[in-house]
């Protein structure tokens, strides 16, 4: 019987609720009923085709993306979208396009760093798309470093405007999506000075173009940077370059949430932590994690059915060769993979959570958990996007030869995705942001501050530094609460050690360069242990549908072995597990895919079904 008509057969058995899990892929029954609807409209829109992408030139490409541009924004319209239906919808046409950068970033921008008056003007003709803007922040000579960008804007009291310039080559404004061809405004990131006096870097509204012929206005120059990695990929982007000749705007566009120039050009800093201006950055930051576990699960979802499909080798007596998802090694490294989709999926869930209480506190002038919440963005934005972009080349070799094949999807998905490890900032760079929150975090123990939150596992770092882990058979494993505290006393050690050792250099800068290796692994520890308490926390919730559960626990435990086994260098150097319970951990997780491979056949292709029909409830 072909392993197609099996599934017919199993799916009539399976116990396993997908209508229910579904929803809880979706975080709501509303969240899934607006997915669905939207991504059945965009696949039954011709104007939405996406075959035929990686075969278009890059001038036909970047049209082609703009029509479907047009398109979507004209259904929007017809269709009176909801914001969230819109987003999606976009989200579905699943190409990078300057849209991404207008909603994702210029208009955030200004809604969390303009004034109420900056709101109330630019935001109407924004939502209209009668402006279409980009985030001009990054330069040739600077990405990363922010407070090295060299773009001035220099205010003259004589004409109440700020100068706009590009003094050196490397000041270029490089990279911004939407900038190459489309955008008529920029959000532009520049060095502020009034009086001769450096402020450090502040947003700006600049138009560009003009709003008749679009054609770049006086002083500015503006163009597209070129193709970038892979055919179709990134290149429907509009990626570009920008420069400034001493061009005038109005003091008023300064966005003056943050900060304010006055008439007179004295510089005000209200009382607001001058790190809000990166705040958008924050915001994107914490939407890229939830993409992550979109990407992967579409990227694990081809692997699964390729693994289920394909045969290869062991055929007996003339038999019909083996799946290769039968193979442990297949399943080893697909597996976790699909577990680690539904935990990117969970921990983006709380970490949306987590921004919109930062941002209904910042209403209120309470700054207490902006560190964490920048500590949180950048780690888990480096941590899934890192996975998620392996996980993708994984899939690709897991699909054998035809992983490599354009039709299969794999090869798109890797070049669109790869460049989440670098844009909203470069990963490594990000995990020491993390770093030095934990270092400082360290720092305070014993002063009387009691850590809180996603740190509050410091405070019991006396316990963690010398505990046990309580394991004795492999099925001890299977106890959240033994994981969680494994989890904790390996990052509570990793992050103490770092700390002792900083106090061997002379100083914490000298100390932080030379421990900069260790301190990222650090920081990635901290970030998996929040991970894993957060599908351990959607664990402990309610969660209906039949089998439903019993499935998410499989994944969290295979989700947290699988690290714990690839880690295992960390947990016993450590000391927080011996060599021995590591083994029971492996064995234990190999029993975990073995229940993917009991004696009875059908029993099999029935769990292939669960992993195959988790994933479809992944398909958006
Ligand atoms: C399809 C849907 C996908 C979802 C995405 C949706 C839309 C977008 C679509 C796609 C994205 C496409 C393109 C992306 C666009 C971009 O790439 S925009 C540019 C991104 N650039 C960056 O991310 C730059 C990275 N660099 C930085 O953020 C900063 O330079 C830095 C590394 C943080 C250093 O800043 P610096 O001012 O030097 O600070 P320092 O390290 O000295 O730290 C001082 C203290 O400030 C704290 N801090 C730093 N940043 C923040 C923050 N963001 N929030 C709060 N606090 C912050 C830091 O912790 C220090 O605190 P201490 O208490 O003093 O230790
Ligand atoms: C597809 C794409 C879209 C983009 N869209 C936009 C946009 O719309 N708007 C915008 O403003 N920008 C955009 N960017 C730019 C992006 O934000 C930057 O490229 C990113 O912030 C990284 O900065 P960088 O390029 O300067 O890299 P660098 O910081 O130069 O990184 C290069 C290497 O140096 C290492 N490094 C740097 N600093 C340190 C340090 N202190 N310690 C240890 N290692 C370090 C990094 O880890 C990395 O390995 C985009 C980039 C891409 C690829």
């Amino acid at each position: 019987m072909e392993a197609l008509d099996y599934h017919a057969e199993e799916r009539r058995k399976a116990e396993f609720d997908v209508e229910e899990m579904k929803i809880v892929w979706a975080g709501s029954r509303q969240a899934y009923e607006i997915s669905d609807r939207v991504a059945r409209l965009v696949a039954s829109d011709p104007v939405f085709r996406k075959d035929n992408r990686t075969m278009l030139s890059r001038k036909d490409l970047f049209k082609d993306t703009l029509r479907k541009a047009a398109h979507a924004w004209k259904r929007i319209i017809e269709l009176r979208l909801s914001e969230e239906e819109a987003s999606k919808l976009r989200f579905f046409v699943d190409q990078p396009v300057f849209t991404d950068l207008h909603w994702g970033m210029f208009i955030p921008a200004i809604k969390g760093q303009g004034n109420e008056e900056q709101q109330q003007k630019w935001l109407p003709m924004a939502y209209k798309m009668q402006i279409i803007g980009c985030y001009a922040q990054t330069e040739l000579g600077h990405g990363s470093n922010v407070q090295g960008l060299e773009t001035t804007a220099t205010f003259d009291p004589e004409t109440d405007e700020f100068v706009i310039h590009s003094p050196t080559l490397t000041s270029s404004k490089w990279w911004p999506g939407g900038l190459g061809k489309v955008s008529t405004h920029a959000l532009i990131y520049a060095r502020l000075i009034t009086d001769g006096q450096d402020h450090g870097v502040h947003g700006f509204i600049v138009q560009l173009r003009s709003l008749d012929d679009h054609l770049p206005l006086p002083g500015i120059t503006v163009g597209d940077i070129g193709m970038k990695f892979g055919s179709g990929a990134y290149n429907s982007m509009d990626n570009g370059v920008l420069r400034f000749d001493h061009v005038r705007i109005l003091r008023d566009q300064m966005l003056m949430g943050v900060s304010q120039v006055t008439r007179e050009g004295k510089f005000m800093q209200s009382d607001v932590p001058r790190q809000l201006v990166y705040g958008t950055m924050v915001y994107v930051r914490q939407k890229i994690v939830a993409d992550a576990s979109c990407a992967l699960s579409r990227a694990v979802c081809i692997a699964t059915r390729y693994s289920v499909v394909r045969r290869q080798f062991g055929s007996h007596n003339g038999g019909p060769e083996t799946q290769v998802i039968d193979y442990k090694t297949q399943q080893s490294r697909l597996f976790p993979l699909l577990a680690s989709a539904y935990a990117f999926r969970f921990v983006g869930e709380w970490l949306k959570w987590l921004y919109t209480d930062v941002t209904q506190r910042l209403q209120a002038s309470d700054f207490s958990t902006l560190p964490e919440v920048h500590a949180c963005t950048a780690g888990l934005k480096s941590v899934t996007t890192s996975a998620t972009a392996d996980a993708i080349e994984e899939c690709r070799k897991l699909c054998g030869g035809h992983g490599y094949l354009s039709s299969s999807g794999l090869p798109e998905l890797f070049a669109v995705y790869v460049p989440a490890c670098t844009y909203e900032g470069d990963n490594v760079v990000l995990l020491l942001q993390v770093a030095r929150f934990l270092m400082k975090t360290v720092s305070q123990l014993g002063s009387g501050k009691k850590p809180v939150g996603t740190i509050a596992y410091m405070g019991r770092s006396e316990h963690l530094l010398q505990c046990r882990c309580e394991v004795e058979r492999a099925e001890d494993w299977l106890k959240p609460n033994v994981i969680l505290e494994a989890f904790e006393a390996r990052a509570a050690r990793m992050s103490v050690t770092c700390a002792k050792n900083l106090n061997n250099f002379a100083n914490q800068e000298e100390g932080f360069a030379q421990l900069a290796t260790d301190l990222a692994e650090a920081a990635v520890a901290h970030v998996q242990l929040i991970i894993v308490s957060k599908f351990i926390e959607k664990l402990q919730q309610d969660i209906p549908g039949k089998g439903v559960k019993r499935q998410l626990e499989i994944l969290f435990n295979v989700y947290a072995l699988s690290l714990l086994h690839k880690h295992l260098g960390d947990f016993v150097a450590s000391g927080c597990i011996t060599p021995k319970q590591g083994a029971l951990a492996n064995e234990q997780l190999r029993l975990l895919y073995s229940q993917v491979h009991f004696d009875n056949p059908s029993l099999l292709l029935y769990m292939v079904l669960l992993l195959e029909r988790l994933l479809q409830s992944t398909s958006f």
